[in-house]
């Protein structure tokens, strides 16, 4: 019996409990946690949530509160990025001997760290993994078929955890660049702000392929300088998953961008993962000496330093240059 704990009840968090206890692939029990115990009893009692509507849990699906469920074999960390760090240290006891997989997609903007390193400092004594790439928790919850990519350095645990994992819709792909797959993930809802932004301003769909195209470039420049491999970003998590939100009002990072874009204000509750990964992308960028003009836009733009001219201004005055 494998017991997987899914940690973070929020809208990915959720997806993924309810597709992995849906059709458990082998002998395993899920159980989703929640940080709030009035949330996560109303939840057990209706097996509904606001923030998947529609949905049912599955009866196989043990919903708590209790901290004690994170002591399981594998547990899915599905909560925000900027959550991630405090979390480890509130629950490190609970998490010593689990398989830790990150599910969530940012750049920590005190550490400026990944999820897997932020994961490796707090729990030494584990292999971090993560599971990242294009799919909207809407869909996966739903049963539509999509496909995510399961990183992990060890490719004896990420074999283990990609066949764990999977799901008769959900196709997990693997690799062992862990470092590219959780860059990938994190630098493309940045790139998504700055779509959205496009969008609503009017500028056009011609400028959003050129800014998801030369977002995608400094997307690559970042990451390969941070160690990742270039066909990792090729891959779901980068290009699929750049894809994916930059186009689609489902995505709450392109959503954000429409917004600032049209002036008009956005509920600060959302999760956005883009926002605080622009200014933490950003002073990587500056520390490798990285140019990184789309992500210096979308910071400008959330920090309500630029205008969306102003920040236009700026992308065409460059100099012209060769296309690399
Ligand atoms: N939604 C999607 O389509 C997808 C999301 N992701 C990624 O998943 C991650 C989570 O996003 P998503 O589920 O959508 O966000 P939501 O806003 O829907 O949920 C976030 C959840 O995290 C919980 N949480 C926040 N801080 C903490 C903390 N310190 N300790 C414990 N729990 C905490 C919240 O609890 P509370 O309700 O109590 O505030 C909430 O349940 C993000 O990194 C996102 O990029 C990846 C792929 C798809
Ligand atoms: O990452 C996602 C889909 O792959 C979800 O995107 P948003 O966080 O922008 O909603």
């Amino acid at each position: 019996m494998t017991r997987i704990a899914v940690a973070g009840a929020g809208a990915f968090g959720t997806a993924l409990a309810v597709a992995l206890s849906g059709s458990p692939p082998e002998d395993c029990r899920v159980t989703l946690w929640g940080r709030d115990r009035a949330g996560m009893a109303r939840l057990a009692a209706t097996r509904e949530t606001a923030r998947l509507p529609g949905l049912r849990l599955p009866p196989a699906l043990t919903v708590t509160a209790d901290p004690e469920a994170l002591a399981a074999d594998v547990v899915l960390l599905a909560v925000p990025a900027q959550a991630l760090r405090g979390f480890l240290a509130e629950h490190r006891a609970h998490l010593a001997q689990a398989m830790p997989v990150a599910c969530c997609k940012g750049i920590d903007l005190t550490t400026l760290e990944g999820p897997t390193r932020l994961m490796a400092a707090a729990l030494p004594r584990s292999r971090p993994a993560i599971l990242t790439g294009p799919a909207f928790a809407a869909d996966i919850a739903r049963g539509l078929p999509t496909a995510l990519v399961l990183a992990c350095a060890d490719e004896t645990l990420g074999t283990g955890l990609q066949r764990l994992l999977s799901t008769p819709v959900l196709r997990l792909y693997r690799t062992a660049d862990v470092v590219g797959a959780e860059l990938g993930g994190a630098l493309k809802n940045v790139i998504a702000i700055a779509c959205g932004a496009c969008i609503g301003g009017g500028l056009g769909e011609s400028a959003r392929a050129a800014l998801l195209t030369r977002g995608f470039a400094e997307m690559r420049r970042l990451a390969i300088a941070l160690g990742a491999e270039e066909t990792t970003l090729m891959g779901l998590s980068g290009l699929g998953d750049l894809v994916l939100t930059a186009t689609s009002e489902g995505s709450r990072n392109y959503r954000l961008g429409l917004a600032l874009g049209r002036g008009e204000g956005f509920d600060p509750g959302v999760t956005v993962e883009g926002a605080a990964t622009a200014r933490a992308a950003l002073a990587l960028g500056g520390r490798l000496g990285i140019a990184m003009p789309v992500t210096a836009a979308v910071a400008g733009l959330v920090e309500g330093r630029l205008t969306l001219p102003e920040a236009l201004r700026v992308l065409l005055d460059r100099p012209l240059r060769a296309e690399i």
